[in-house]
């Protein structure tokens, strides 16, 4: 197998790489037969680029997203994200850096019922012994603040709307300051409004904090908030549309 090395260098467009996937391929043994929902897949994204991933259903968006965010580990290939190989991390390794790295975002925000909106957003930092009360819980008011929801902190789920949900799930994934977050569907469940508060957010954090955002969409219009699109269809990358403008896109 070839052996890359950590992705120093720019991509074509003069960026940092901050994930680089070379020759990525993931199979799965389906009863008798072999499934492979990607293969022989290359990709660059750079430091604080917002990228999109459309395609079809099955085409391998899923399943690349997690072996990004280091749910998964590729069949073959090189993953880098951020000078970290992924794809020679063991299981336990590659959890601890997902803690530490990577936030996911998920299209039905997966927030825990009977705790209140700070008690969600403080439970990833609950992984780090080393922080104080007093540590985690700044860090979980600024996270609140920062999508808008510093006021519905003794909210529980069951008393907010889906946009303020997601926008809960978006600070729980923030609040251990991830360089990458992974987001699949996150406005699939939402109304137009709320779908444009949380890209707008998911823009904000691209440009102004540097976070490299990869996001998986159906939806064009989701997709267009992003600075780049790339198109999955059978486990390969067939169209890449690159959006020059950094202007706020309505949506
Ligand atoms: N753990 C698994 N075991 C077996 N097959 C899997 C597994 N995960 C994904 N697949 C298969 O891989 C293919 C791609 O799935 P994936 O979820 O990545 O597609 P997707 O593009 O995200 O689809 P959708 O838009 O419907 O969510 C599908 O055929 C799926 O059945």
């Amino acid at each position: 197998m070839t052996v890359f090395n950590p992705p120093t260098s720019s991509d074509p467009h003069g960026k940092e790489v901050f994930i680089r996937c070379r020759n990525v391929s993931k199979s799965y043994r389906k009863g008798k037969t072999i499934v492979t929902p990607l293969e022989a897949l290359d990709l660059d994204v750079g430091r604080g680029e917002f990228l999109a991933l459309m395609g079809p259903s099955g085409s391998g968006k899923t399943t690349l997203l997690n072996l990004i965010a280091g749910i998964d580990s590729p069949t073959t290939g090189e993953l880098w994200v951020d000078k970290q190989n992924l794809a020679s991390l063991k299981r336990g390794q590659l959890t601890a850096w997902r803690a530490k790295h990577c936030g996911y975002i998920f299209q039905l925000y997966h927030l825990v019922p009977i705790l209140t909106a700070f008690e969600n957003v403080e439970l990833p930092l609950l992984l780090d012994r080393s922080l104080s009360r007093k540590e985690r819980h700044s860090k979980v008011a600024a996270a609140l603040d920062l999508v808008g929801l510093a006021n519905r902190a003794d909210h529980r789920p069951t008393e907010l709307s889906g946009g303020q949900e997601q926008r809960v799930a978006i600070a729980r994934a923030i609040v251990t300051n991830p360089g990458l977050l992974v987001a699949d569907e996150p406005t699939g469940d939402l109304d137009r409004k709320s779908a444009t508060q949380v890209l707008d957010l998911l823009r904000e954090f691209s440009s102004e904090y540097r976070k490299t955002i990869v996001m998986v969409t159906h939806d064009a219009v989701a997709a267009n908030a992003a600075q780049r699109t790339l198109h999955l269809e059978k486990g390969q990358l067939v169209e890449q549309v690159q959006i020059t403008t950094s202007e706020p896109t309505e949506v």
